[in-house]
């Protein structure tokens, strides 16, 4: 079933799965393909918002660490390498498509504190009215929400991060990419008889029961932190579509309504 609701500013999280590979390097080929995409939406009259995992996963290879820092303090020292290599092929990416990139760190407190959050929603407003697509993740080298516990707490994971991202900046849908289709009745990796579910009207616990934990050793929340962000952008009237960030294309049926993955229905609540 298509949807026939039109979308003007998009939110497209990408997950540590989908920029890098199984080895630990980075998946050139899905980078490109997200520069290529977004630049062309941008190109089309779309705002779009881009929030990238993959500091830490980054910044494990670029440092030749045998394997994810487990020490707190680490993983923050790694998070700073990362980031600033991921942005620096970002930067080299989009400029192949003449866009502009901006870099927004975030932690818990930025978006919870009423100033600071109504200077964040200016910042996005700003460089969106300059055509520039920021790029986003959690501050990890000083918030430590997520990294520390694995759990989502206030801001916590990259996909929660998007979902109040997408409320903050009003956005109309929030597409996050994955190293799967979308979310199945149970988890693929373990269950392969797994069906595709294809739209998501209501959170239920039933629902949320079939939502398991990361599948790879570069991915943290799993399908649970995906549902997490559900329910924020659900509320927020911003549709939801967990697609494969194998294939990024699709990213033009989603924003015409096609059936691509699994889509989570919002009510229209924002202008
Ligand atoms: N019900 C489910 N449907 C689909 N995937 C699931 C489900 N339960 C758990 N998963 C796992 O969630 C993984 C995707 O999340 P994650 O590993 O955190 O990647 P990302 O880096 O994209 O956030 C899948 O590879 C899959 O193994
Ligand atoms: N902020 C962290 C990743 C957090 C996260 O949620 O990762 P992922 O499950 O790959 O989307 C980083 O950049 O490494």
């Amino acid at each position: 079933m298509e949807t026939s609701r039109t979308y003007r500013r998009l939110v497209v999280k990408v997950g540590t799965s989908t920029l890098t590979r199984e080895t630990g390097s980075l998946n050139l080929q899905n980078m490109e393909h997200l520069a290529r995409v977004l630049s062309d939406l941008e190109g089309m009259g779309y705002q779009v918002v881009l929030v990238s995992s993959g500091a830490i996963g980054i910044g494990t290879r670029k440092l030749r660490l045998d394997a994810r820092p487990t020490e707190l303090r680490m993983k923050q020292a790694t998070a700073a390498v990362g980031q600033c290599m991921m942005m620096h092929i970002y930067d080299k990416l989009f400029a192949e498509y003449n866009r502009t990139v901006a870099q927004i760190l975030l932690t818990g407190e930025d978006v919870d504190a009423p100033i600071r959050s109504q200077h964040l929603r200016n910042t996005f407003e700003a460089l969106l009215e300059l055509g520039v697509i920021p790029v986003v993740n959690e501050n990890d080298s000083v918030s430590s929400a997520e990294i520390e516990t694995g759990q989502c707490k206030v801001l916590g994971d990259n996909d929660t991060l998007s979902a109040i991202v997408a409320r903050l900046c009003g956005a109309d849908l929030l597409v996050l990419f994955s190293d799967i289709d979308g979310l199945y009745d149970a988890d693929p990796r373990t269950h392969p008889e797994a069906k595709l579910i294809h739209r998501v009207e209501a959170l239920t616990p039933e629902l949320r029961a079939m939502a398991g934990g990361a599948g790879t050793w570069r991915g943290t929340g799993g399908m649970a932190t995906k549902l997490n962000a559900a329910a924020i952008a659900m509320e927020a009237g911003v549709e939801m579509v967990i697609a494969n960030g194998a294939r990024m294309e699709a990213l033009y049926d989603i924003v015409e309504g096609k059936d691509v993955g699994t889509r989570f229905s919002a009510p229209k609540t924002h202008a």
